[in-house]
């Protein structure tokens, strides 16, 4: 027998369901919140629960009906999954009732997309110091959402598109929230191997992209100049890199290529003085800042932090938590938009994927 479901339905399932996590309610996750979703036309597009406390989104409208000429919605508009956890919150300070807050909204989203309430989850931001002071020694969401998922082979994506040329900039960083004295150590050919299978499955998957060219950074200055400045590019980076190129011949490997030079190519394609196809489709940096001080100089205000590897599709913008601008109107929201729209785009495409 043969089901015909009804076009209404049908289109009820293309959109993507996406939770919007808060973040640190003492932080701009609000205010960015109801910023982006007046900038983008959600309710033909998708279909967004906010989760977290309802009286935190009207304090924050309520604080922007003061302050702001932007456009920002009525949180009696939005669809809302109210956590209150009934700590009093103030605006500006990152504490242990912020942070209690904070989890407890990520807990409930995970927990709602993982039995198929939502396609995705796009999080507002939080502070890794309230979690701590709250008691959750994570060092950030991307952990929490890999633990509560079930999986152990994760990464951290920051994916760019650039307003002058189109051109998205992409790169997973293969490190992430350690102290840089624990970087060399951390890093492995395993490491580098299982980062590299997550970013290529990723711009196959995601970005459609089947050959992907991949660019790899050095870890030393001049990527250790022949072992003079450092000698983890001669010991096991280039050995290792050269066995992948025999066992990748679909992808193409790029480097080590000396982490100072590594972000030329890329700034240009952004820019549009050289052509995009001269940039690589992925880069891989070796550390956290090796990455985000070039994305963040050129994207800060429109990267966003794309977590690789999960069940289901999760971004947040870029930016933090912003205690010294929260509750002044100023919060600038088009990293969150960003991170909305790239949540949208990937759910959509996963779902085509599947059915
Ligand atoms: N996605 C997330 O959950 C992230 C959380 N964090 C957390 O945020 C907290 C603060 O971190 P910081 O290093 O200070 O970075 P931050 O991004 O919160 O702030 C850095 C600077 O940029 C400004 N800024 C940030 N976002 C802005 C926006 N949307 N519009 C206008 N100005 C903006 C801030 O006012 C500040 O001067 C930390 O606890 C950190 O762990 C940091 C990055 C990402
Ligand atoms: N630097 C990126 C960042 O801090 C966001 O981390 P996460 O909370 O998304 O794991």
């Amino acid at each position: 027998m043969i089901l015909l479901q009804p076009d209404s339905l049908r289109l009820e399932k293309q959109r993507p369901r996406l939770a919007l996590t808060l973040g640190d309610p003492a932080g701009i996750g609000p205010e960015v919140i109801l910023k982006a979703l007046a900038q983008i036309d959600f309710a033909q597009n998708y279909d967004v629960t906010v989760v977290g406390s309802k009286t935190q989104l009207i304090q924050s409208y309520e604080q922007l009906r003061q302050q702001c000429s932007d456009d920002f919605v009525n949180p009696e508009d939005l669809k809302i999954l109210d956590i209150d956890i009934e700590q009093t919150i103030t605006t500006g300070v990152g504490d242990a009732a912020s942070g209690a807050a904070s989890f407890a909204y990520m807990q409930v989203a995970i927990a709602r997309t993982k039995i198929g309430e939502f396609d995705g989850i796009v999080t507002g931001p939080i502070a890794k110091s309230a979690w701590k002071a709250a008691g959750y020694n994570y060092p950030g969401q991307t952990e929490l959402l890999a633990k509560l998922a079930g999986v152990t082979r994760y990464g951290m994506l920051f994916v760019a598109r650039s307003p002058h040329t189109g051109w998205t900039l992409k790169t997973l960083l293969a490190t992430t929230h350690i102290p840089l004295r624990e970087v060399a150590d951390a890093l492995t050919p395993k490491l580098l191997a299982n980062k590299l299978d997550l970013l290529v499955e990723c711009l196959q998957q995601d970005f459609s992209i089947e050959r992907p060219r991949i660019a790899i950074a050095g870890l030393n200055p001049h990527s250790g100049e022949s072992g003079q400045l450092g000698r983890e590019e001669q010991d096991w980076l280039i050995p290792w890199l050269e066995k992948e190129r025999c066992d990748r011949p679909h992808i193409q490997l790029d480097g080590p290529i000396p982490p100072d030079t590594m972000w030329v190519k890329p700034s240009q394609a952004w820019y549009g003085t050289i052509e995009s196809e001269k940039a690589a489709d992925g880069y891989l940096a070796l550390y956290h800042d090796q990455g985000l001080i070039p994305v963040k100089q050129l994207a800060f205000d429109r990267a966003v932090n794309t977590s690789i590897g999960l069940p289901f599709v999760r971004t947040s913008p870029d930016h933090g938590t912003a205690f010294d601008i929260a509750g002044k109107g100023i919060a600038d929201a088009t990293s969150m938009k960003a991170a909305i729209q790239l949540a949208v785009e990937l759910a959509s495409r996963r779902s085509a994927q599947v059915g």
